[in-house]
């Protein structure tokens, strides 16, 4: 039977290398996030929160225990089929919205992008459907300098969401906007969890926290509870 989490963690433990030195960043985390819900990590900087989302997002590997994703353990992958993970299952989103597009592409054209990547033959229909779930169907032909930020980060998010992936996941995705505009992140990544998506985001504002279905809080590189 089909696992109601889209991740889960059992025992994962991560750690840097600075020359001789060992900064364990994750020691032993243990947690679930289930489909269809938004998820706020929470915790004091340097707790983990970046390294843990590098690792849902398969852009970095445990050094021990498991990271399932959508039932796949993904520390087990040789890095071509993590990529293919990556690429099939995953929408990432950075904190600055100039890092999550290109000055060139429309709107609609990144979403295009983003179903091509995914390997989505015809998605005329799922551009369109994911434009007027994100409110963004009358600013579809417009370049990112001619969005606000809200706007922007929209775009990111139907960037990261079209096709769909399991995980979307969001390190401080509002950090950069103002209270105004916050709201229709978090609305858009409301709408997201509605259509069966795990969203999770690293965030230190507790407005975000504050819309999350649940909220994990790490502290020393460990979830507490
Ligand atoms: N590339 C790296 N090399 C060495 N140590 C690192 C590296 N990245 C993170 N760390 C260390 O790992 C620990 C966890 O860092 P991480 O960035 O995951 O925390 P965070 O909770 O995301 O912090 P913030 O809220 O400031 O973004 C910290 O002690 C940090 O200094």
């Amino acid at each position: 039977m089909r696992s109601p989490d889209a991740v889960a963690c059992r025992s994962v433990e991560r750690a840097y290398h600075l020359d001789a030195a060992e900064v364990p960043a994750l020691r032993g985390v243990d947690l679930t996030i289930p489909r269809g819900s938004f998820t706020a990590l929470v915790g004091p900087s340097g707790s983990g929160k970046s390294t843990l989302l590098r690792l849902l997002a398969c852009v970095d590997r445990a050094d021990r225990g498991q990271v399932l994703i959508d039932g796949t353990d993904v520390t087990r992958l040789s890095r071509g089929r993590r990529v293919r993970m990556r690429r099939k299952r995953i929408g990432f989103m950075f904190q600055s919205p100039a890092d999550n597009l290109l000055e060139y592409l429309s709107v609609r054209q990144h979403l295009e992008l983003g179903a091509q990547l995914r390997g989505l033959r015809r998605s005329g229909s799922e551009v369109t459907a994911m434009l007027e779930r994100l409110g963004l169907l009358d600013r579809a032909d417009h370049l990112p300098h001619q969005l606000s930020g809200g706007e922007q980060q929209r775009t990111a998010i139907g960037f990261a969401a079209i096709g769909p992936p399991a995980v979307l996941v969001a390190d401080e995705p509002t950090g950069q906007l103002d209270h105004g505009t916050v709201d229709s992140v978090l609305a858009a990544f409301a709408v997201l969890a509605s259509t069966g998506v795990a969203v999770v985001a690293a965030t230190h504002d507790p407005v975000v926290a504050g819309r999350a279905d649940q909220v994990i809080q790490m502290r020393d590189g460990q979830v507490v509870t």
